[in-house]
């Protein structure tokens, strides 16, 4: 198997055909894609048009709000990520324990809807993982972004079922991991750069993401990954399609062999810098909070041992927000 020092692009229409010989074939490239590289763009997704360019614009709409109205729905705590989070209030790279300026960015979030009222959703052991969604007063606004979390997790139940095709193990592997998931689904807003942003300030500065997967959707370029040959190379902005990648639970779950790879969005141009924005629509995937992640059997050659303990969904997400808050005191999260 070659490793890729770029972006694959991958067409999903063989898996969704449904025939062995399709899904083995789309199996085996996002498999080489997320041992290389962690990342890939997908076509064929399913995901309509229109449903993207109506969440795209009402995100448009609730950013151009005056700060004071953005900040009637502004995040509650430093562990519920929900509503939104103003410019420089968050720093990706936090993360990573490096200090550095807060990411040029404004973000809106939401996480489950419409959540039963059983024990395991209201429970104690659910934490912040089903925190209320608050809503801007816009028409349709809600209504599109649960339509759009909805679509997105169903897309992700899709990739995970490929995933397990391709780490040879039963294509409903990960059904019952991911029934009850915690994802986040967020609007990432880069404002155009009137001033010169400090030393070290991206619109997004490097990290990995936590979860199972993240599935992005840039409506310009600047993001970028770091490949396994120490490049920062520019994921391909292809029509149509979107880009996923793979986050830290899953590199765990497969014992490092596949690649939670750093990225970066980088400050626009300096010409156009001024002008220029920049919106992406971000589906971080997050299993079930109380799903085992420890190394999957075909993970691990004979006599190999595991390189981690296993750890449930919802105490890998809650030790990121310890990290971050104890460093600098930031509200960070990705
Ligand atoms: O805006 C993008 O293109 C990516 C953002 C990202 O990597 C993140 O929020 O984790
Ligand atoms: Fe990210």
């Amino acid at each position: 198997m070659t490793t890729l020092l770029s972006v694959p692009i991958i067409d999903l229409a063989p898996y969704f055909a449904g025939t062995a010989e399709g899904k083995a074939g789309v199996a085996t490239k996002v498999d080489e894609a997320c041992r290389s590289i962690g990342f890939l763009v997908i076509t064929n997704h399913g995901i309509p048009a229109e449903l993207i360019a109506r969440v795209s614009q009402l995100s448009r709409q609730f950013f151009d709000m005056p700060l004071a109205e953005k900040r009637k729905v502004d995040r509650p705590r430093e562990d519920a990520v929900r509503g939104y989070s103003a410019v420089g209030e968050e720093g990706l790279s936090y993360s990573l324990e490096e200090a550095a300026p807060g990411d040029l960015k404004e973000s809106f979030s939401i996480g489950p809807s419409h959540v039963p009222d059983d024990d395991y959703h209201r429970g104690p052991a659910a934490g912040p993982h089903f925190e209320p969604n608050s809503w801007p007063p816009i028409d349709g606004f809600r209504e599109a972004y649960e339509s759009y979390f909805e679509a997105m997790s169903d897309l992700s139940r899709s990739l995970m079922r490929i995933f397990a095709l391709g780490l040879a193990l039963p294509e409903p592997f990960f059904d019952d991991k991911i029934d009850r998931h915690i994802s986040m689904f967020r609007v990432l807003s880069y404002p155009p750069q009137r001033e010169a942003p400090l030393p070290g300030q991206l619109r997004a500065g490097a990290h990995s993401d936590y979860g199972s997967l993240t599935i992005v959707l840039p409506d310009d370029k600047g993001l970028q990954v770091f490949n396994k040959a120490g490049q920062w190379v520019d994921v391909p902005q292809v029509q149509g399609g979107l880009v996923v990648n793979i986050a830290d639970l899953m590199m765990q779950w497969t014992n490092d062999q596949w690649v939670s790879t750093l990225h970066r969005v980088v400050n626009p141009p300096f010409e156009v810098a001024s002008t220029n924005r920049r919106q992406s629509l971000v589906f971080f995937h997050q299993p079930n909070y109380d799903a085992m992640v420890e190394c999957l059997p075909s993970c691990l050659a004979p006599g190999e041992q595991p390189k981690y303990a296993p750890i449930s969904s919802g105490d890998h997400l809650t030790s990121k927000f310890v990290k971050q808050t104890t460093f600098g005191g930031t509200k960070a999260v990705a």
